[in-house]
């Protein structure tokens, strides 16, 4: 090694710190006579990873990010389990507690941050952790195998990731927090209580508004002692309320502090010759707490090191995503309303997905997102960018679709700059993925992901990365099969196919045999597998209850003000007085605030409050429309032949027929029918799912249409001559869809997918058309109005009573 390299000392061996040194070889690799002191045993690891390892989606080897080689290849002294306790600024000397001694040129402190610890009585008991490092993945892992019960104070991003391992470990896990909503320092209420409703389906257990006060126990943790009195057992508690910047070494140094290292944009605190880096820094009054901000001040402080030109760093708006398997939740930037900006919201209680973005100044400012965080990656691209999104809003808020995140320039990912972070929680940037691809070969996420080091932590930018490779690799991009959510890596019909093959019965057994890396499984993979397993088998499976949706447990539609609402079938949009008088007089007699015409030719007794539905439908005394849940709306028809002077076909008659005959069919997704009695098509057949359209001498049946956000005109799918063709056409295209679409999958989405050719192959032949009614008519038979069981069954009844618990989705 030269003599004439000046020395280069760090304290902290962690990700922030490391990441610099990275850097800083790349730019100057013969400048430094590098030594770094590192308080644990291990080499540099991904500590963000430690959650996946504690969850099972990742071992202790997958998570080091360099090994002792790296080290030794680069020259570079390690002294792991070496505690720096103090330097000697004047003489450039550090002393560790083993006893050695180092002198420096320069000293990078990288010393991260500690869990803090409620100073709670009682907290040095055996059992009482913090989540910060290997060892305590270690003891959490060792303890489920002799404990049960466990609690994590803290419903933060950590806490959360932290009940989720030990609830994969086989403990019971109940969460403490100190507010009512959970991740509050991420979420707005709405997303927070849909979290945590989510979090509870998957079996954890929350203790909200909670001020702990002591820990119980004799040697080892018993329970937790509540401020209002109240006691919880545990075997183990795990604290994550917080961390503090580690700046004790600092502070006995005479280097200037706050609540962390102070430091200015080129990361030089007030001591010359000293640097700080990573959670222990604090840079304009704030000290970070995620990775992202961390490399990008590790990146300016390698460039002033090697004496390479830089703006400086100026700060970060930050981004998160929960790591935990089967939830997508994002947030980003300012997520509240501030004076002078607005939100935009969306909100979908079917679907569980929840957007919401912040706007000032016709800029993008901050966003939350829940169920669906597939656009979190370009918000919050938009957002750091500062680029304005006047007359995209819409787009941007109901599901973007790359076309609404199209720049002036064309494709966004294409106009970004080389050097803009793609993966934040491992630094990668656009260009170095764009060189992984086309110098290094790599075709697939998989690929890119160990070349890079993109989407290997929270995942949140594999969106992004897809995107690269699509615009880098083109033809030759590999997509990966995906499982159905992050609970299996089995895709919709291998999961079908192996439930038809072993007769898998139930959900749970389903899981089960599979494989699911969830025991509870998550909002995605319970319904569908509920769907599937009542598609398969009609006559043995029972209806799981609390693998459906709030508006299909209930059979109502919940508001956004919590009521419910009424709508009766009407038959292809036609009733009769006495039917009309009817309805007024429940309306008038429960004090429905609105009763409202609905598109699909129907009315709508909004504002019901839930324990008054059973009492509404008795007295209505009439099929349940059901204008909830996935399963056959509406027909809706025009005049037809019947009074139109155009038609051609009896539109009412054959629309009444069809509904008559498909009324409470379970199906993937919601399905709409449309008759129109001639091609001026005047019910709208053309955007439905199935559209009958009349013509001379017989009908024409159109598939896959669409209205709402994504609008799709249907495709034809064949011509017909008589009624009952019509029926047996519409029986096995249902059924067709019921087989093979997957759930919640719509079948304007399906069409497109699986292309119109094959289906009409499919349907072809007579003979499968009838074994395919055949199947939908034995289905069928099995179904009856929901209301009049529940209005019949006090046991039913009971379910619509008042509830004080929180319900669970
Ligand atoms: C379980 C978990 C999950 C996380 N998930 C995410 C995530 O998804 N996304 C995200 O952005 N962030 C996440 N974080 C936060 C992220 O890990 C930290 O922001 C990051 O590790 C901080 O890096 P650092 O180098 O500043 O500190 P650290 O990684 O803490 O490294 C500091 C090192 O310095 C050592 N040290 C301290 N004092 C001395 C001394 N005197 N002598 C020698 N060595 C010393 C410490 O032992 C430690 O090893 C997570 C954190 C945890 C614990
Ligand atoms: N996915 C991710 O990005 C991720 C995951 C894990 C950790 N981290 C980072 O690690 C750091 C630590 O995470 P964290 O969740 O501990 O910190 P945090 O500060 O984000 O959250 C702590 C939570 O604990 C709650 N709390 C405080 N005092 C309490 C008390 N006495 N009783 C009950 N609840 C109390 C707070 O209300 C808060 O919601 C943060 O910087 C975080 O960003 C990030
Ligand atoms: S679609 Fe034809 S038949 Fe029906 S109302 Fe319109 S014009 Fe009349
Ligand atoms: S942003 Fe978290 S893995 Fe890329």
């Amino acid at each position: 090694m030269s003599t004439l390299r000046k020395k280069l000392v760090m304290v902290g061996n962690g990700m922030a710190g490391v990441r610099a040194i990275e850097h800083l070889l790349k730019l100057a690799p013969e400048a430094y006579e590098i030594t770094i002191f590192g308080a644990e045993p291990h080499p540099n690891y991904n500590r963000i990873m430690l959650s996946s390892v504690l969850a099972g989606g990742a071992s202790m080897n997958d998570i080091i990010i360099n090994d002792l080689e790296w080290y030794h290849s680069n020259g570079i002294r390690l002294y792991t389990g070496h505690t720096v306790t103090s330097i000697d600024t004047r003489q450039k000397k550090v002393h560790t507690d083993k006893g050695i001694e180092a002198s420096y040129d320069e000293l990078i402190l990288a010393t991260g941050s500690n869990p803090f610890m409620l100073p709670l009585p009682g907290a040095e008991k055996e059992g009482v952790i913090a989540f910060r490092d290997i060892k305590d993945t270690q003891i959490m892992q060792e303890t489920a195998k002799t404990h049960r019960k466990a609690l994590v104070i803290g419903g933060g991003l950590l806490g959360l990731e932290a009940a989720r391992g030990l609830l994969h470990l086989g403990m019971e896990v109940s969460v403490v927090h100190i507010h009512e909503y959970i991740m509050e320092r991420q979420l707005d209420e709405a997303a927070s209580v849909m979290l945590r409703k989510e979090l509870e389906a998957q079996g954890m257990k929350f203790l909200l508004k909670k001020q702990s006060e002591a820990i119980l126990g004799k040697k080892r943790v018993k329970g937790l002692l509540f401020a209002d009195g109240e006691i919880a057992e545990a075997d183990l508690i795990v604290m994550a309320v917080g961390i503090k910047p580690n700046i004790e070494l600092a502070r006995k140094s005479g280097i200037e502090i706050n609540r962390g290292i102070i430091v200015n944009d080129y990361m030089e605190t007030n001591t010359p010759g000293v640097y700080s880096v990573g959670e222990c820094a604090e840079h304009r009054g704030i000290a970070y707490g995620l990775v992202a901000p961390l490399y990008e001040q590790g990146a300016v402080l390698a460039k002033r090191l090697a004496g390479v030109q830089t703006e400086g760093y100026a700060g970060s708006i930050t981004s998160t995503k929960l790591k935990v398997s089967g939830v997508d939740v994002f947030s980003a930037g300012q997520f509240t309303e501030q004076p002078g900006s607005r939100a935009l919201r969306y909100q979908d209680e079917i679907e569980g997905v929840y957007k919401k973005l912040v706007i000032k100044d016709d800029k993008l400012v901050g966003a939350v997102l829940f169920g669906d965080t597939g656009d979190g990656a370009q918000l919050f691209s938009m957002i750091k960018n500062h680029e304005n999104i006047k007359g995209m809003e819409k787009e941007l808020l109901l599901g973007v679709s790359s076309d609404a995140l199209a720049s002036p320039k064309g494709n966004r990912l294409e106009a970004m700059a080389d050097d803009e972070i793609i993966c934040g929680c491992n630094g990668v940037s656009k260009g170095a993925i764009a060189e992984a691809i086309q110098s290094g070969g790599c075709t697939s996420v998989g690929a890119i992901k160990a070349c890079t080091k993109a989407s290997a932590s929270c995942g949140g930018c594999k969106p992004l990365v897809e995107g690269l490779l699509q615009i880098y690799a083109g033809d030759n991009a590999v997509t990966v099969k995906e499982g159905i959510c992050g609970c299996t890596t089995l895709g919709r019909d291998e999961i079908v196919a192996e439930i038809k093959r072993m007769e898998l019965k139930t959900v749970k057994e389903v899981m089960n045999v599979l494989d699911w890396s969830n025991d509870e499984g998550c909002a995605k993979c319970r319904p569908s597998l509920n769907y599937y397993l009542g598609m398969l088998w009609p006559e043995e499976y029972i209806d799981e209850k609390e693998s459906r949706f709030t508006n299909e447990r209930y059979h109502a539609n919940i508001q956004k003000d919590g009521t419910y609402s009424v709508v009766p079938r009407i038959y292809g949009g036609v009733t009769t007085p006495a039917d009309l008088i009817k309805i007024a007089e429940v309306a008038a007699k429960f004090d429905v605030p609105m009763v409202k015409f609905t598109g699909g030719q129907r009315l709508d007794l909004l504002g019901v409050k839930k324990e008054d539905l059973p009492k509404m439908w008795e007295e209505l005394d009439m099929p349940s429309g059901h204008a909830y849940g996935k399963t056959l709306r509406t027909v809706k028809t025009c005049v037809g032949s019947t009074f139109c002077r155009f038609g051609t076909q009896d539109a009412i008659g054959m629309g009444i027929r069809l509904e008559k005959a498909f009324e409470r069919l379970n199906t993937p997704a919601k399905v709409k029918l449309a008759v129109s009695g001639c091609p001026r098509n005047c019910a709208e057949a053309t955007i439905k799912d199935f559209g009958v359209v009349a013509i001379d001498g017989g009908w024409e049946l159109h598939i896959g249409g669409n209205g709402g956000v994504h609008v799709r005109a249907t495709d034809l799918l064949c011509v017909v001559k008589t009624d009952d063709e019509v029926l047996e056409w519409a029986s096995a295209f249902l059924q067709y869809y019921r087989e093979n679409a997957g759930w919640n999958e719509r079948t304007a989405q399906w069409v497109e997918r699986v292309g119109l050719e094959s289906i009409k192959q499919a349907l072809d032949d007579r003979e499968e058309r009838l074994a395919l009614k055949e199947r939908i008519e034995a289905t069928l038979r099995l179904t009856s109005d929901p209301w009049k069981q529940i209005v019949n069954e006090p046991e039913l009844r009971k379910n619509f009573e008042p509830i004080t618990q929180p319900e669970t989705v």
